[in-house]
């Protein structure tokens, strides 16, 4: 399909912190200071269009669209002073749990999960995960994300929806080992053929991790070989790290070691990997990490809500590591809203370093964008540029909290909610238009999956 979208401020804006010509964003080629039509004050942003050739970007620009792109186009859309920005990218989910969302409120990690979150998962059915990962995957939509990384099981129906949905996705079977040999070897065998066959699915639209849960709840043999088949398959780890100061304790109990530096003497990172909360490093961990170009994802809600702690960010973004922001199982944050994430990140390490100048928003909303998809490995993911892929979302700011029109990207990153979405676009096809869901029956899964929530209570 050939869209032309027109009349838009359209965030041509990347990764700070990525080399010049890579996802760093163009802004400056686009829009030279005060010459493109946006607001003073409003570097990145240019006013003019964005055009979209079958699953990629192919031109963005200021002013008026050229007229050969008006004539190919089969649709033109006149946005009248929306918002275009690229989707959001969430670094950590587990889509099914949001069938436990509300359950289990003010615990701890440890009870939370042993005593409240494994006891009803394991009278999941096809159907928990099936209606679940179908919630959160609405909730996602509707909320401006457009790709999101899961772990967890029954993964074939998350694929399947995935499918359905038209999401983004990079998906791993979670393996917990905490079980006999022969139940380990059998969910090995099945994280591997899951992501075979999960791998460039839907046109590349999916990709596979492999997923050892944690280094608490994965026998080292086990972890050392679920290592392996990430290297026979050429594919990056995805692991919970250091979330707790009771798993540091436990773990340097157990082995002598903290988390990370426990993971890189069984070489784990010799991998591409993908750490999930780090909210617990030593400096050296924090060394280490960017040593090995581990990526992490930060889930600033679920580490507040179930009082893990906070992660460094602003020490990790100083040695170069990459971070997206995750938002973490809905039974634990309670949405599946990256603006959440944002915005809670953005005023929290300001707060918790008594810096205001630390994470200011193009770097905020880089973790939410750009950097997030290279936190999953993902190429030409997370910034509007030509040739790179069509994902992306537009916001009607027409309402009082973007006005006046001082400093767009800062009022997206404070003040952004979901309802602000009108649109969200993946692989150049459109997911929603003004709202209404188009991949999802969004009434049935609301029903469905209140049934099948009340039915495990
Ligand atoms: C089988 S993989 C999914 C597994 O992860 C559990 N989980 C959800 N949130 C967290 C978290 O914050 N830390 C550790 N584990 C988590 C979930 O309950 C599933 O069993
Ligand atoms: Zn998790």
């Amino acid at each position: 399909m050939r869209i032309l979208l027109t009349g838009a401020y359209v965030y041509v804006g990347g990764d700070p912190s990525e080399p010049e010509g890579e996802g760093r964003g163009d802004a400056r080629r686009l829009a030279p200071r005060g010459d493109a039509g946006a607001p003073a004050g409003n570097d990145g942003w240019i006013y003019g269009y964005l055009y979209v050739r079958d699953t990629r970007i192919a031109a963005v620009g200021p002013g008026d669209p050229p007229p050969e792109l008006r004539a190919e186009a089969e649709r033109v859309l006149f946005l009248g002073g929306r918002l275009v920005l690229p989707g959001l990218v969430n670094t950590h989910t587990h889509t099914p749990m949001s069938l436990l969302r509300g359950i289990g409120e003010g615990r701890p990690l440890t009870a939370w999960l042993e005593e409240e979150m494994w006891p009803r998962e394991a009278r999941f059915t096809d159907a928990s995960v099936y209606w679940g990962t179908r919630l959160a995957q609405l909730e996602m939509i509707q909320s401006g994300v457009t790709t999101f990384n899961d772990m967890y099981d029954r993964m074939h129906l998350v694929l399947e929806a995935v499918g359905e949905s038209g999401l983004r996705a990079v998906l791993g079977r979670g393996v917990i080992g905490l079980a006999p040999k022969d139940v380990q070897d059998a969910k090995l065998r099945e994280a591997v053929e899951f992501a075979r066959a999960a791998h460039g699915a839907y046109g590349g639209r999916v990709t596979a991790m492999i997923a050892p849960h944690a280094p608490y709840t994965v026998p080292e043999p086990l972890l050392v070989r679920m290592v392996e088949a990430a290297e026979e398959l050429d594919l990056p780890v995805h692991i919970h790290v250091s979330e707790t100061k009771e798993e540091v304790e436990r773990c340097r109990e157990r082995t002598g070691m903290r988390p990370v530096e426990y993971l890189d003497a069984l070489g784990v990172f010799r991998r591409p990997t993908l750490a999930v909360h780090a909210v617990h490093l030593s400096e050296a961990e924090k060394d280490l990490l960017a040593a090995r170009g581990v990526r992490v994802s930060h889930n600033p809600v679920s580490n507040l809500k179930l009082g893990s702690g906070v992660a460094d960010v602003p020490g990790l973004l100083a040695r170069g590591v990459i971070v997206g922001l995750g938002t973490d199982g809905a039974a634990s944050n309670n949405r599946q809203d990256v603006f959440h994430e944002l915005t809670t990140a953005a005023l929290l390490h300001k707060g918790i370093r008594h810096e205001a100048e630390v994470l200011p928003p193009p770097e905020a909303f880089a973790l939410a964008t750009r950097m997030g998809a290279r936190a999953l490995f993902l190429e030409d993911v997370g910034a509007l540029r030509p040739g790179w892929k069509a994902d992306l979302i537009v916001l009607d700011a027409a309402n009082a909290r973007y006005v006046p029109r001082t400093d767009l990207l800062a009022h997206v990153v404070y003040n952004a909610l979901p309802a602000d979405v009108t649109h969200v676009m993946v692989d150049g096809r459109f997911l929603m238009e003004e709202r209404e869901v188009l991949t999802l029956d969004a009434e049935r899964i609301l029903y469905e999956a209140e049934r099948e929530a009340q039915r495990l209570r």
